[in-house]
């Protein structure tokens, strides 16, 4: 059984009970569009996560605090703060994003494992902006529901893929925002190239903004994904770990070939 199937079993008994509590979804609470955010900017712009732990990295930063982290990504110029909720494999919470929602005025992304409406309405509850959902977790027709359940809650959906047939099903299903993840979630080897695969796949009439995600740790990297086609980068692990966090953000906001 790899991570991701054991990941998946994971939030089924999570949904399983969450099922069988009463809440309501409230939607008075702002969204801001990543979307518009990624669109013909003249440099790299950075989606920072607020990530604890990982399966592949074990814990990462135990005690930090996730409003104070936010605030700090939002001051170097973030285009988005990403918040892993989920409990189990990543230490997160719902708790974690509602609080940093309250606190900042840019989108911000609930990472998670989803596969059912329940959690995208608790996302919409805490103040999410953006819910993530994964083509390697679902089956096309399900994705396409849950995609359009998202937008009904006025939510933006960034869609995962790790190849060219996922990125066909994502445009296919309509996503505006995708994101390639550059880590295998079986074997959780990272290689950067993935991004210049798919982006070289992207044509002059696709629609859709572009992620790469995951394994960025230096300049150079994002220099090589923003060449390679990103408007934009999702890192984790790097921000966390970071002496100091804005001025690192702020390195990785490189200027677009091309663009002035
Ligand atoms: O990070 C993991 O170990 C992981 C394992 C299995 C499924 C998902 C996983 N990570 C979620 C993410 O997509 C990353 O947190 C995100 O892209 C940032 O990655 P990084 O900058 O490498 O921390």
């Amino acid at each position: 059984m790899t991570i991701l199937d054991k990941i998946l079993q994971q939030k089924e008994i999570e949904i399983q009970k969450r099922l069988h509590t009463e809440k309501k979804v409230e939607t008075d609470k702002p969204v801001y569009s990543l979307y518009n955010q990624l669109l013909q900017t003249p440099h790299l712009q950075v989606i920072a996560e607020i990530k604890r732990a990982s399966p592949s990295k074990g814990m990462i930063q135990s005690n930090i605090n996730p409003v104070e982290q936010a605030k700090k990504y939002e001051r170097a110029g973030a285009a988005c703060i990403s918040v892993l909720t989920d409990e189990h494999f990543f230490k997160g919470s719902l708790a974690d994003l509602e609080a940093v929602a309250n606190e900042v005025t840019i989108p911000v992304l609930r990472k998670d494992f989803i596969l059912h409406e329940v959690q995208i309405e608790d996302a919409r509850t805490a103040g999410a902006s953006v819910i993530l959902l994964i083509v390697a977790a679902l089956p096309e027709k399900r994705l396409k529901e849950l995609y359009d359940y998202a937008t009904s809650l006025q939510l933006e959906v960034l869609v995962e893929v790790h190849d060219l047939e996922e990125y066909t099903i994502a445009k296919r299903i309509g996503a505006k925002i995708i994101g390639v993840n550059n880590r295998n979630l079986k074997t959780f080897e990272v290689d950067l190239a993935h991004t210049k695969t798919i982006a070289s796949a992207r044509n002059e009439i696709d629609q859709h903004v572009f992620i790469s995600e995951s394994g960025i740790q230096t300049i150079a990297d994002a220099e090589l994904v923003s060449n390679d086609g990103a408007d934009a980068i999702l890192v984790g692990e790097t921000l966390m770990r970071a002496e100091d966090v804005e001025s690192t953000l702020r390195s990785f906001q490189v200027q677009k070939e091309g663009v002035y």
